[in-house]
């Protein structure tokens, strides 16, 4: 066996071809067997197994910059740069991070976890090492599906103008997360798939080599023939016109034909692509058949590929899913709006039966924003379906062309909250505090399934702007679901408990945690009310209101970034009514990035818990005995 004895990519370097394919087999292995336990991107990695043993091969990390677009299919560079002891820890509290993570090694130079930024920050790093006059390599890997993000323009335009030393290498796969979408994937796609193209390619290429240099007018001539016929039949073309030197389609598994197509491209003086064609899920089989799946897997059967069955309620997203097509069947207006997550926002089945009604806009928050708001302007009733984390793309899309017009927008926010195993890159915490603050905005969450799906009708019949509904990556809570769909009253907070002085108000799951720890205090005779906050916009002035006269303790509890969530703006509302003796304490995600683990785990380190949440009710108790008896004493 090679791998084990592998803890440097130097070592790398005096290995043979052969070597360096059996190893490339060993690895594929190692990414099987071990992500049978920890789950992970499975797929993108198996796909990019021997394109990153070229890369290491050929160049040398950490001076020469190897960064990787999304950071999610960088398994394998992790496992030559010395961590691959750690691969029973991947995505684990506190152990190996699932993308990029530049405190693990000194060979992670970019972190990411969203997508389309690794062209950018090549730019960056190509741009200061020409400052400082050093000559190192930078070497961006980005996918077709990060392609199509919109900020992956902007650099390929900024690099072209440039024209600086850099290497990009677009590992094209014809797959996001769901097969691929739009024009650039049909331009890769041809390119990929026209034979004639290729075999032509070949046929110019070596036309173009015979025409010798030669002086005079005819140079000129035959330096436009050159490029006219190059124009014609070189398949980046769109990438040439660019300002990049095109190389490729070079098969990405394949390590001889990737070895001397990195070195042609080192003779190249400005910027290359390299355009290098791979099988997602490269060597599994269940991987390769069922991309989807095997992109984000949970951890499976080794035979079968079969992710091991999570148990309990329906997922939200699942409740999502069915909710929308109960009112895709009412209101031949609604229409869903993705970028690149159908899958994961719950709407194929939506998809299965509107096709025409799902749209998927590749990874685009920002057009997918706008998109809505026109659609909503001219009478649609859309529904951008998107991830909290990935949402915030979008923030002036939604300022400036969805609340400023007004527009009838529904928005489904998915993963609010924490999410688990991809960490401080996806957390969706900050959502609430970069929506409220907009005007027109109505924003919900829901305390579980049941009112997410009222709450998804409420939306459906709110014609008078842009309204949200946020919900966790977790299970539902069980709970019986109404057949009947009913509009909350915007605006309507709910008691669910009365209690004798004190008050947790919560929101999302935060309502359970807060249920749970009234029964706990209850058996020590301690009587705390509970307040489903269901509209984090607009709140419930009258129910703030009666609290406070009440002289009622209040926590907001919600897992969501402290500062400028829901606490915040009840904190705002009391000082705005001039109510400055509210006793309101905060428990909310403090100003830390929430790294990998568990939800339970992430919720632990935040002190989301029904105990922290015990505690900090009898600390209060004891602060007002305290108040209460000084005051009585003086
Ligand atoms: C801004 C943003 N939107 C959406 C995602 C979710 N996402 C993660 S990977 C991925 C697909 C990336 O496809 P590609 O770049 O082709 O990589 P592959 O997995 O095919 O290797 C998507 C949509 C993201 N990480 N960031
Ligand atoms: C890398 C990336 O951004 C996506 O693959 C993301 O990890 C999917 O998240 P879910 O597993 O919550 O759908
Ligand atoms: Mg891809």
């Amino acid at each position: 066996m090679l791998l084990p004895q592998i803890n440097d990519p130097e070592q790398l370097k005096s290995l043979s071809i052969d070597e360096l394919t059996t190893l490339a087999e060993e690895i594929r292995r190692f990414l099987i067997e071990k992500l049978t336990a920890t789950g992970g991107h499975l797929g993108s990695n198996l796909g990019v197994v021997e394109l990153t043993l070229a890369l290491h091969y050929c160049y040398n990390s950490p001076r020469d910059k190897m960064i990787y677009d999304v950071g999610h299919q960088a398994y394998v560079h992790k496992i030559l740069t010395g961590r691959q002891d750690r691969f029973d820890t991947l995505r684990k509290y506190q152990g190996l991070c699932g993308f990029v993570k530049r405190s693990e090694s000194e060979h992670d130079v970019w972190e990411a976890g969203h997508s389309s930024t690794s062209l950018s920050a090549a730019m960056g790093m190509a741009m200061a090492r020409d400052l400082k006059g050093e000559d190192n390599k930078v070497i961006a890997v980005i996918g077709d599906g990060a392609l199509t993000g919109g900020m992956a323009f902007e650099a390929l335009n900024h690099i072209g103008h440039e024209k600086r030393k850099l290497m990009v290498i677009l590992n094209d796969n014809e797959m996001s997360i769901a097969p691929n979408v739009g024009a650039m994937h049909n331009y890769l796609s041809k390119i990929r798939s026209d034979r004639h193209y290729l075999r032509a390619k070949d046929e110019v290429e070596g036309l173009l080599k015979k025409i010798p240099a030669i002086g005079g007018r005819l140079a000129k001539t035959a330096e436009q023939l050159k490029n006219s016929l190059k124009y014609m039949m070189v398949p980046g073309v769109l990438f040439e016109e660019l300002g990049f030197t095109y190389l490729g389609p070079v098969d990405g598994h394949d390590l001889e034909k990737m070895i001397d197509t990195f070195h042609q491209a080192d003779n190249v003086a400005g910027p290359v692509l390299v355009h290098v064609l791979t099988t997602k899920g490269k060597g599994y089989k269940p991987a390769e058949t069922d991309f989807y799946k095997s992109h984000a897997i949970s951890p499976y059967k080794i035979e079968s590929g079969q992710a091991l069955k999570a148990v309990g309620p329906p997922m939200y997203t699942e409740v999502f899913g069915e909710t929308l097509i109960e009112l895709g069947r009412e209101d031949s207006r609604l229409i869903a709006v993705t970028p690149a997550m159908p899958g994961g926002s719950g709407l194929f089945p939506f998809a299965k039966e509107f096709p025409d009604r799902m749209i998927d806009v590749g990874i685009a928050e920002q057009h997918a924003a706008t998109l809505c708001a026109a659609l909503a302007m001219e009478g649609m009733k859309p529904v951008y379906a998107v991830y909290s984390t990935f949402m915030q793309r979008a923030y002036d899309q939604i300022v400036h062309d969805i609340c400023r017009h007004n527009a009838n927008v529904m928005f489904a926010i998915d993963r609010a909250g924490f999410v688990g195993a991809d960490g401080e890159t996806h957390q969706g915490v900050y959502d609430v505090a970069f929506m409220r603050h907009i005007p027109n905005m109505v924003m919900m969450m829901p305390k579980d399934e049941n009112e997410l799906r009222h709450m998804m009708k409420t939306a459906l019949e709110y014609n008078d702007g842009p309204i949200a509904y946020r919900y966790p990556r977790i299970n539902g809570t069980g709970v019986a679901m109404d057949p009947e769909l009913h509009s909350i009253l915007i605006g309507s907070w709910e008691r669910l408990r009365t209690g004798e002085g004190y008050a947790v108000v919560a929101c999302g799951p935060m309502v359970q945690v807060a249920e749970e720890a009234a029964d706990l205090l209850k058996r020590e005779g301690i009587q705390v009310g509970v307040v489903n906050a269901r509209f984090l916009k607009p709140l419930d002035n009258s129910m703030l209101l009666d609290l406070a006269h009440a002289g009622t303790n209040m926590v907001v509890i919600e897992e969501a970034c402290q500062a400028g969530s829901l606490g915040s703006s009840v904190l705002e509302f009391y000082a705005e009514n001039e109510i400055y003796d509210a006793r309101v304490h905060l428990m909310g995600v403090p100003d830390i990035f929430v790294e990998h683990g568990s939800i339970k785990e992430q919720r632990q380190e935040t002190g989301l818990t029904v105990e922290a949440l015990c505690a900090r009710i009898k600390s209060m108790m004891a602060l007002s005995a305290y108040n209460y008896k000084t005051t009585s004493s003086s």
